[in-house]
This record gives C-alpha cells, sequence and structure tokens, in this order.
C-alpha cells in the first residue's frame, strides 16, 4: 500500500530556485509520484525546470491555474502538454467555452504530436477561501453548491478532473461519478501547521473521502525532517487505503 500512496502523494515543490527544486527532487524521489511546478517556480526558472525534474525521472503537475479568455488558456496549455506534463490546470471559473475550447485543443494538439494527454484539471474554489472570501466578491452561494456546479461544468466541457478541497470530495463524488479525478490540496497532517490554508482534512480522511492524489507542500517542506514527515504521511495513506480496500 506505500507504493500505492506514493503514487498518490504530490509534492508542492514552492521555492525560490532550481537548485532547491532540484535537491527536493532529489531527496524525495522514492517519497512522492509527482513534483508540482506552480507560479513562483516557473516565473523564476522558467520551463526549464519542468525539464530538469523530468531529467531526474520526476514526473511534474503544471500548476499556473490559467484563468483568462479561452484562446489564451487553450494556447496555453497546449505549450504545457508540449512539455510533457504529467498534469495541469485552469480555473473552472473561467467558464465552460474556455474549459471547452482548451480540452478541444490539447486532445487535437496530442494526437496530432503524438504527445501523451496530460491529466486536465480545474480548480474549483481555492482551498484558501471560506464563505467569506466568496461574499467579498460577489458569490452568495455556498460553497458546498459552488464546488459540484463546478465540476460538473468542467467534466461536461470534457476536462478529466478537478483540484478541490478533500472536504468536497463526496459531493464531487456524487455530481461526477467514480471516473472524474479528484486532486486534493488542503490536506494537513494532525503534526503540521494549518498556514493559510481554511477549508483541511488530515491525509487519512481525504483518502476515505476518495481523493485521488493529494498534494501536499509546508507540512513536509517545513518540517525539522521532510524525509520523515513524507513518511508518516505515506504511512497514514497507506492505512486509510487499506481500510477502504477492506470497506
Ligand atoms: O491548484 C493547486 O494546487 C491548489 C489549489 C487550491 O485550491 N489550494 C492550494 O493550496 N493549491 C496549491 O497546493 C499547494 C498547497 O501547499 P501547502 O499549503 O504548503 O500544503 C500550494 O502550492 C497551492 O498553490
Amino acid at each position: 500500500m506505500i507504493e500505492a500512496a506514493k503514487q498518490r502523494l504530490v509534492f508542492a515543490l514552492d521555492v525560490d530556485s532550481c537548485s532547491a527544486a532540484e535537491r527536493w527532487a532529489e531527496q524525495l524521489h522514492d517519497k512522492v509520484g509527482l513534483f508540482k511546478v506552480g507560479k513562483q517556480l516557473f516565473t523564476k526558472c522558467g520551463p526549464d525546470i519542468v525539464r530538469r525534474i523530468q531529467q531526474r525521472g520526476g514526473q511534474v503537475f503544471l500548476d499556473l491555474k490559467y484563468h483568462d479568455i479561452p484562446n489564451t488558456v487553450a494556447r496555453a496549455t497546449v505549450e504545457a502538454c508540449r512539455l510533457g506534463v504529467k498534469m495541469v490546470n485552469v480555473h473552472a471559473l473561467g467558464g465552460p467555452t474556455m474549459m471547452r475550447e482548451t480540452a478541444a485543443a490539447v486532445k487535437e494538439c496530442c494526437a496530432a504530436e503524438n504527445l501523451e494527454r496530460p491529466i486536465l484539471l480545474a480548480v474549483t474554489i481555492l482551498t484558501s477561501s471560506d464563505q467569506e472570501t466568496l461574499r467579498a466578491v460577489g458569490i452568495d452561494r455556498p460553497i458546498e453548491e459552488m464546488v459540484p456546479l463546478l465540476a460538473k461544468l468542467a467534466q461536461q466541457a470534457g476536462l478529466d478532473g478537478v483540484v478541490a478541497s478533500p472536504r468536497e470530495v463526496p459531493l464531487i463524488r456524487r455530481a461526477c461519478g467514480n471516473d472524474f479525478v479528484i486532486v486534493t490540496p488542503g490536506v494537513r497532517p494532525a503534526f503540521a501547521s494549518v498556514d493559510d490554508q481554511k477549508r483541511i482534512t488530515t491525509p487519512a480522511d481525504a483518502i476515505v473521502a476518495g481523493a485521488d492524489y493529494l498534494v501536499v507542500g509546508r507540512p513536509i517542506a517545513k518540517a525539522d525532517d521532510s524525509r520523515v514527515a513524507a513518511t508518516m504521511i505515506l504511512e497514514e495513506m497507506a492505512r486509510a487505503l487499506a481500510e477502504v480496500d477492506c470497506g
């Protein structure tokens, strides 16, 4: 079960240099299935960092959360495919047309250029947002309604899955079924601080709820011993996977 847990664990490379990212990729290569390259690292190092991680045998989740007009997002996502990333995301709030055009462009480009199609995800409502955050931007509907609504739109547009809080996994499963990929940040083991996350659960609860992948950054990066922290998270996930298997 540890190997199955490893395949589902994504480490957030939220660092400010290529050398730091490469050190993490080295240190955690046997503990995580994917390395997430986000806005900070990508802005600092550019696409080269994706290639460097891949050269070390690491799979990459390119987390740039594209949110723009349909043509721009579709073209940017096609470039992500050409980098050979395993996962890439857009914001569901960009709307159905944006998501549909992006899914179609990805499919067409990957077929024409014989590329492996990445898992195309839509971010629903950020895990750092609560109801008050939504109200401040004029959204009055409950988060518990917004998340499955956005997930369903993403599915209808041809995307493979969503990024959401582990708290909303059961709602998404009900709306979109078991084959839809659910990636959950906002994961906090008992030993870690909450930081700026608002809608969190433990790794075990995320697995039991039915999450496919767990994204974890600071609970590993800021731990006194990061390899020990990663091992503890993997063991917790493995126990939960065994529980789900038995149930
Ligand atoms: O798309 C994401 O990965 C993402 C979506 C979301 O709703 N919340 C969220 O925290 N993330 C990312 O997941 C990572 C979580 O990091 P930690 O809070 O340090 O575990 C960060 O890199 C965020 O950018």
